[in-house]
């Protein structure tokens, strides 16, 4: 069953230097109880995808197409609609907590917060389901550490703590936006393996975004990869692993450390002034004719996989 769908969704930012096309024409479904990778090199639109579905963007962001969630188009609830379904049903797990977290009020506090907001409780009872939470969460001594303020925890404690407080409510889908960046490589692990437990154990969905193809293969059921503002490909992640279909995707898999590390050659492009034809083609070995004048819609290859590419059509 799908959770939610996303059909031909854009997202374009208008600025001086001009219209900046950070996602477009994206169609996704993210499905019941499964998490869902998105991966593609920096600035190719992944942060801003997750942000249209929370309805996060800045003003000067026009967004259209149709996000379908629990029977709703979330582009069509109006604020108020839009701030019940923000961490209640759709919570957000971003990097760098010390920036999310509010420094001046205490852990237990902040944790506390969506239980009196979304589900009513007063202080003291939520205060104990905080420090559940916490210590679902896998904090030391949760009841005393609830007492302490974000500076006073360390780095992965405070993902830790941003964890409980995205799934204190038990969402139905949780938006991760490179959760463990920054991290040490054994805490970054830790984490996962915790949002792995935690996402599982209460039936939730997830879209993670990472950088990490090593990630993504601990962590995913399926994969989606955006280059320049799309997506070009979606599979099953050990498809995906085995046997990639765009050419992009084969590039990834050579740059992992453990295929030798091959970069990419060339640049990603401008948003704002992206290749005629495939957005690929003047990075792509395998670029036909067709490539340069033609952009490819995305092919049903097999296995429920899709790839954006003229080698499938
Ligand atoms: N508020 C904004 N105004 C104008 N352009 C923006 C704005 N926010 C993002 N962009 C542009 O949109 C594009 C996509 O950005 P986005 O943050 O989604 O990339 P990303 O894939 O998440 O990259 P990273 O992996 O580095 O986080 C970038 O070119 C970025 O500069
Ligand atoms: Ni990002």
């Amino acid at each position: 069953m799908t959770l939610l769908s996303i059909r031909n969704l854009k997202s374009y930012f208008v600025t001086r230097d001009g219209v900046v096309k950070a996602v477009n024409q994206v169609s996704l479904d993210i499905f019941e109880n499964e998490t869902l990778g998105l991966v593609g090199e920096s600035g190719c639109g992944k942060t801003v995808l997750a942000l249209s579905i929370l309805r996060l963007l800045s003003e000067n962001t026009v967004v259209e197409g149709k996000i379908s969630f629990k029977g709703n188009d979330l582009l069509r609830l109006n604020e108020e609609e839009m701030r019940d379904i923000r961490g209640k049903e759709i919570a957000q797990i971003f990097q760098n907590p010390l920036s999310s977290l509010n420094p001046v009020l205490t852990i237990g506090l902040q944790v506390s917060e969506p239980f009196m907001l979304h589900r009513g409780m007063k202080l003291a009872d939520a205060w104990q389901s905080a420090i559940s939470m916490l210590r679902a969460a896998k904090i030391p001594s949760p009841a005393e550490r609830g007492k302490e303020y974000p500076h006073q925890f360390s780095g992965g404690m405070r993902q830790r703590a941003m964890i409980s407080m995205g799934l204190a409510c038990n969402p139905a889908l949780i938006l991760a936006d490179e959760p463990t960046k920054g991290l040490d490589v054994t805490i970054q692990s830790q984490i996962i393996e915790l949002m792995r437990e935690l996402v599982k154990d209460r039936g939730a969905s997830m879209l993670i975004i990472t950088h990490d193809l090593a990630v993504a293969a601990e962590l995913c059921d399926r994969i989606a990869v955006m280059y320049s503002g799309e997506i070009v490909e979606v599979s099953e992640i050990k498809d995906f692993l085995s046997n990639p279909g765009h050419p992009y995707c084969r590039g990834l898999l050579r740059s992992l450390p453990l295929n030798g590390m091959e970069p990419i050659p060339g640049n990603s492009p401008s948003l704002i002034d992206v290749p005629e034809g495939c957005r690929f083609h003047p990075r792509c070995e395998y670029a036909m004719e067709r490539c340069r004048n033609e952009h490819p819609e995305i092919y049903e290859v097999e296995n429920g996989r899709k790839t954006r590419c003229f080698l499938y059509a």
